[in-house]
């Protein structure tokens, strides 16, 4: 019993030895093996918080990669097209080495938007209507005013020898500007209240519209009874003297005739899209066109022009003032006046310049007087068009620019006026024509070979 007693003792003792023991041993081991883990784990979770952390930066760093990459993707495409244009001037510059051009030409046939090249090759409007100009620089950005005395002076004494045309408000005389500029004075007749009034409008109109492709107003004089406008000087005269008068002179190349169309475009696009508000010039044909040194043109006469904020309804109604052969029908008609009657009149020049025919010439057969409506049938059929062309140009033109200058004047001269193009559409459609024709032009009959160098302004 005691043995069992001192066994059940012996054994409650080693049981409670055990049971002693064994939390230890059980702690023993649970820290050994609790130990161990553990460490595996801090060791094993440090390892993979590092790769986390490369896995997490090499994320950052490729997202960032990828981000810059498409970043100077972009800055690389925009440095493409200012590059494209830079490559493009150089070529226009480098491919026409051999003459001496104004610096708009030199840079480029592909400056077509603006005039001085000097410059950036585009220009917006507000740069248009603050553009310098050699005149308005030295008289401190306004039209100067004129005594009678120094016109006088300029013109000597308004002689005969100086007279360079008449039209019909006024004579105009060459005069040399007390700075040495030559001008054209234009000396206005004497028309009482109303034409002071003309005078004054007209005036302000020319001082507020500043545009390589206007001929500019370098000033006025309103001394006393006397009205004269000064502008700059153009040279070359008028397209129509050019281009129809029978005077011994080389026939315009048809390089020439389509820059002058696209100087035109840009000259109408200006006055519709650019002046504030815009303006019409109601009397567009060949005389109003005037060609400086380079046989670049510069549209004028603007003593007719009406500004848009007379509209009503859209139109303007006017006494109809414009010249046979070149009115737009509803204004022939109506008296109604918008932009669109003179696109009417500048399909009516862009025919000129294809056929070198006169928009009105009764010495021709029955049916061939008025220009626009032989033409007009014609123009969509290319065998009709091959045939109105210009014998002056003795082939010397490109069958596919022939076609596309014909295509856009036929659009130009459509009697509904809606379905006229706008002024801002013709301008891009010549642009390519004019390039390639430059392109062309440096070989041997573009005038451009031969012009000096000189500031348009
Ligand atoms: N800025 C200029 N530079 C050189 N010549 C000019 C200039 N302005 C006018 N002329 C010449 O004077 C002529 C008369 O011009 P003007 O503007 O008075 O009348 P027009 O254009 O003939 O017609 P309209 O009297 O209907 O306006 C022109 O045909 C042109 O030969």
């Amino acid at each position: 019993m005691e043995v069992n007693t001192t066994a059940e003792k012996h054994h409650t003792h080693h049981k409670c030895h055990l049971s002693h023991s064994q939390p230890y041993n059980h702690h023993h081991h649970h820290h050994n093996h609790g130990n161990f883990p553990s460490k595996y784990t801090l060791i094993i979770l440090s390892i993979s918080s590092v790769m986390l952390l490369v896995i997490f930066l090499i994320i950052l760093i490729l997202r960032r990669l990828k981000s810059f990459k498409s970043y100077s993707g972009k800055t690389y495409r925009e440095n493409s097209i200012i590059s494209s244009n830079t490559s493009s001037r150089f070529i226009a510059q480098t491919s026409m080495p051999t003459f001496n051009s104004s610096p708009d030409v030199k840079g480029g046939c592909l400056n077509l938007q603006g005039g001085d090249s000097g410059r950036s090759l585009l220009k917006t409007p507000a740069e248009i209507l603050t553009a310098p100009s050699r005149y308005r620089r030295g008289g401190g950005g306004a039209v100067q005013v004129f005594s009678y005395k120094e016109l006088e002076v300029a013109t000597e004494k308004f002689s005969e020898v100086n007279v360079i045309g008449q039209g019909v408000f006024g004579v105009v005389y060459r005069g040399i500007l007390r700075d040495g500029t030559v001008a054209a004075i234009k000396m206005l007749h004497r028309e009482g209240r109303q034409g002071e009034r003309a005078f004054r409008l007209e005036v302000d109109l020319l001082s507020r519209l500043h545009s390589p492709y206007l001929v500019e107003l370098l000033g006025y004089c309103a001394d006393q009874h006397h009205r004269l406008l000064i502008f700059e000087y153009m040279p070359n005269g008028t397209l129509q003297h050019h281009l129809h008068s029978t005077n011994d002179h080389k026939p315009l190349d048809w390089g020439t005739r389509l820059r002058i169309a696209l100087d035109c475009a840009k000259a109408l696009e200006f006055l519709h899209e650019h002046g504030i508000p815009p303006v019409i010039h109601r009397d567009f044909k060949c005389t109003s066109i005037l060609l400086d040194q380079n046989f670049r043109a510069k549209v004028s006469d603007f003593g007719l022009a009406k500004t848009g904020s007379e509209k009503i309804n859209g139109q303007i109604s006017t006494r109809v003032l414009g010249t046979t052969g070149y009115l737009a029908p509803e204004y022939a008609s109506t008296g109604q006046l918008t932009t669109k009657s003179d696109v009417y009149s500048y399909g009516a020049v862009l025919l000129e310049l294809l056929t070198g025919r006169v928009p009105v010439d009764t010495k021709r057969p029955p049916g061939e007087h008025v220009l626009i409506s032989w033409a007009l049938p014609r123009l969509t059929t290319r065998e009709k068009i091959l045939e109105m062309v210009d014998p002056s140009l003795r082939g010397q033109y490109s069958n596919r620019d022939l076609i596309q200058i014909a295509a856009i004047a036929a659009m130009c001269v459509q009697p509904e006026a809606e379905y006229r193009p706008l002024m801002a559409d013709v301008v891009p459609s010549l642009i390519p024509l004019v390039k390639n024709s430059c392109y062309v032009g440096s070989s041997s009959t573009s005038r451009f070979q031969n012009q000096i160098a000189s500031p348009r302004y």
